[in-house]
């Protein structure tokens, strides 16, 4: 049975490396009897195109020089990726067909689309031997044996036919695509971006579940990302928005791509070959799914009026000239969109009913849901305006506005308007992982801060987990009466069930909040960050994780255009993050932080007086919320060595936790074994105690729990361990709990940046984390 049809194009195989990696994917995600459907390696089609015309125009050394490029080109290819026998074959016939084209040449009978074929025969060719290398039971199919066209219909009942003949349920099929053959067995193109037609029909023949076409980008997104760096990538998009986007110009998907799927329940992802693990978007059926908004530019576009335009004919005219057309009726004339390169051809092919409107225009296209066009229809015109861009011709359809301008709609229009149109009106999914001592008095302070939030988005809560229950409602969770809900519908789960149940949220922005203490779950990052959620944590465990994971999650963060806010992991509240951020972009050079990192530990500190044991202090510590869920954590040293190791990374310094010392605050043998144990065995943490008192007290100083972070030229120097402190300096003089960050840096070298405040308690890091989601919120708009 054939469930899945993968597509891959050009540029996913436009190198040795690119073929290995679609390789890779292949073994990852086909079953023998899956198709896999290739174009032509890089820009082969182009060349063959130049091959072309160079023959059309006789130029018989450029044909030669052609000739030659190709040949250097797919020899390259076949020697980097195969060995012995199938290289040999590979070769032989690539030199066999290349000297049959020269010879056809020569004797002026080459044909057109049968010169353009040998992209795809190549590139399918080369795919199933390389996967033949590796073991994988895989054949080629050349499509011209699997679609029959007649006067340039597609036969489908023979096809079908054909495909279930040919396609081998024993095998890995690699299909040509992009050609077919007429009834006389001559080759037939099915026009530019033909490969992902050819995926769409071979999975209607072949009755598949799913198509695949891989590509270089993500997604369909709410405009080019090239240009709008906050352009959204959606998870689902309906189809007919998709075919819209597609006539519009869109270059991601190709009009006729859709057509085969008409009718069928046969699904469609685009997804990237560059990065397998990023999300992908899914074309969906009508009504599946909410309609999205999306902006996206024409450039070099001539208007045809076109007198009786009948059915067919646009087709044939975007066949003609390789290009979706977008057509529509206004003021009693009927439109064509044409790029002005093909202006030409189309007034040939229309025979004197096609007139040129307006000529040399650009603009953009607003696809929206229907009852919101109206609206972006006059604020588009406003935006522009203020920008001294007056549209020459407006026009506004069911679901879609066309501005058509004199000028270009440039990066920083195309900016402004995704800004002011796109983005309102986008929904934002929460999903809050972590209902402790922080994790609740955050979700209880939800209410009223999304209330100032919602201003230009729409934001839902959609999840709460704690470590054995989740619960998860995509239509929004009722913030206020949360408990409640938590009591009555919370269910076991699975991290897959948490992975799965994100991955099919049909939010434009999904935020991830870890306000767990759980290593586990920060484990979870890649795979949040792969299904295009932004994170927020106050858990300090991803942030302090080994530098090659470390590294690469912030890298795909950075890919995705995400964004990773861990204000509350250091300092709770208190705005450390935002300041080094801060005096780093301003151009400052931090030099050296100094202080106590730890509201535990600076709590027990300063109220220790020798009239309560240290032990009894830790227990009233913990009711408050200020320690870790095993207090150890915080009296090893290892929760202050953390934030040390947070502040270091955010200061571009590459450490790992164990570079940076550490000399715990309890005997070493009281770390081994449970809580228990360490409650039967606390007095030995007082004794411990109470000799650093006295030793402290001899030398006229405190004890102080503290970290030091100091960048030399070419040395670092990190620590964290317990000073003994005069009562001069400014780290014996906290109020209990208070966190202390003494910075120097070239602009405060003599005289330091303090930073200081409450650095624990539940409803200061409950405030960090609102801090970040609020800076995250307004960063996304
Ligand atoms: N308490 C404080 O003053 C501060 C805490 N933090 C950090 O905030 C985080 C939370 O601290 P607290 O609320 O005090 O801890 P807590 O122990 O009271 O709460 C942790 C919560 O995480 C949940 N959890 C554990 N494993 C989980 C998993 N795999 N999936 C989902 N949920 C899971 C638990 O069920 C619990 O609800 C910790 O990472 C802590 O280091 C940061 C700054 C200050
Ligand atoms: N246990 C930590 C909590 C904040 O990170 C501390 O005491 O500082």
């Amino acid at each position: 049975m054939t469930n899945n049809i993968h597509k891959f194009g050009g540029s996913s195989l436009s190198s040795a490396e690119r073929y290995k990696s679609v390789a890779k994917i292949i073994i990852g995600q086909a079953q023998p009897g899956d198709c896999v459907v290739v174009s032509a390696a890089g820009k082969t089609t182009d060349t063959l195109v130049k091959l072309w015309q160079s023959y059309q125009q006789h130029d018989t050394q450029a044909l030669a020089d052609i000739v030659l490029q190709l040949n250097n080109h797919q020899s390259d290819l076949i020697t980097q990726l195969l060995q012995g026998d199938l290289k040999r074959s590979a070769l032989t016939t690539l030199n066999e067909e290349l000297s049959l084209v020269a010879k056809l040449a020569s004797t002026e009978q080459l044909q057109e689309a049968a010169l353009l074929a040998h992209g795809e025969l190549w590139s399918a060719r080369l795919l199933a031997a390389y996967l033949q290398q590796l073991n994988v039971a895989a054949c080629m199919q050349d499509a011209r044996g699997l679609f029959t066209l007649s006067d340039g219909q597609l036969l489908h009942s023979q096809n079908t036919q054909q495909c279930s003949e040919l396609i081998s349920q024993h095998k890995i099929n690699v299909v040509t695509g992009f050609i077919a053959a007429n009834t006389q067995g001559d080759t037939v193109t099915l026009g530019r971006n033909g490969s992902d037609y050819s995926a769409t029909l071979l999975a209607s023949y072949c009755n598949a579940k799913q198509v695949y076409i891989w590509t270089d980008t993500q997604g369909i997104f709410s405009t080019d990302p090239r240009k709008v760096n906050k352009a959204i990538k959606y998870a689902k998009v309906c189809r007919a928005q998709a075919n819209l986007l597609a006539r519009l110009g869109n270059p991601v998907l190709h009009a006729k791509t859709l057509s085969p799927l008409k009718n069928t329940d046969i699904k469609l992802a685009v997804r990237s070959s560059f990065d397998v693990q990023a999300s992908s978007t899914n074309v969906v059926k009508e009504g599946c799914v909410k309609q999205k908004r999306f902006i996206t530019t024409l450039e070099n576009i001539d208007l045809l009026s076109v007198e009786g335009l009948v059915e067919g004919e646009v087709t044939q005219v975007s066949q003609l000239i390789q290009h979706s057309l977008h057509h529509f009726s206004s003021a009693g004339e009927t439109y064509l969109i044409v790029p002005a390169v093909a202006t030409h051809q189309v007034v040939s092919y229309f025979a004197g009913r096609a007139n040129i409107s307006e000529s040399n225009l650009h603009g953009c296209a607003l696809v929206a849901p229907e009852q919101d066009i109206n609206s972006l229809s006059t604020q588009a015109r406003e935006l522009l305006n203020l920008h001294n861009i007056e549209p020459r011709f407006v026009h506004q359809d069911s679901g879609y506005v066309l501005l058509l301008t004199d000028q270009l709609i440039d990066s920083d229009v195309l900016n402004v308007l995704h800004d002011k149109l796109i983005t309102k009106g986008q929904e934002i999914a929460l999903i809050v992982a972590g209902l402790g001592n922080v994790g609740d008095v955050f979700v209880s302070q939800l209410s009223a801060q999304l209330a100032r939030l919602s201003t230009d988005f729409n934001i839902k809560l959609v999840g709460l987990a704690r470590s054995q229950k989740l619960l998860f409602n995509p239509s929004g969770i009722n913030v206020q009466h949360w408990k409640n809900q938590w009591q009555l519908e919370a269910v076991d789960y699975s991290s897959q069930d948490l992975l799965t149940a994100i991955g099919q949220l049909d939010y434009e922005h999904k935020v991830v909040i870890d306000i767990t203490a759980s290593e586990q779950f920060s484990q979870l990052y890649p795979d949040f960050v792969a299904l295009d959620c932004h994170l927020i944590s106050a858990n300090k465990y991803a942030g302090t994780a080994p530098t090659p994971w470390y590294k690469a999650l912030q890298h795909n963060i950075a890919q995705r255009n995400l964004y990773w806010r861990y204000n509350a992991s250091v300092g709770a509240g208190l705005p450390i993050n935002f300041a080094l951020a801060d005096l780093q972009n301003s151009g400052d050079k931090i030099t050296r932080i100094e202080g106590v990192f730890s509201g535990t530990l600076s709590w027990l500190c300063s109220m220790y007086n020798g009239a309560t044991a240290f032990s009894e202090l830790l227990l009233e510590a913990q009711q408050m919320g200020f320690t870790e869920p095993d207090p150890r954590e915080d009296l090893s040293g290892r929760d202050m060595q953390r934030k040390l190791l947070i502040l270091a990374r955010e200061l571009g310094v590459e450490l790992d936790l164990n570079d940076i010392a550490l000399a715990p605050l309890m005997p070493d043998e009281l770390a081994l074994g449970s809580w228990d144990d360490f409650l039967a065995n606390k007095h030995k943490l007082d004794t411990f105690i109470e000799e650093h008192a006295r030793n402290a007290k001899l030398q006229n100083a405190v004890l102080r729990y503290t970290g030091l972070l100091s960048i030399g030229h070419d040395s670092v120097t990190a620590k964290v361990g317990l000073a003994y402190v005069t009562p001069n300096d400014a780290l014996a003089n906290l109020t209990p709990g208070d966190n202390i960050f003494v910075i120097n840096s070239q602009w405060y070298s003599n005289n330091a940046l303090i930073i200081q405040g409450p650095g624990a308690g539940k409803e200061v890091t409950a405030a960090g984390v609102h801090s970040d989601l609020y800076w995250l919120i307004k960063n996304l708009k």
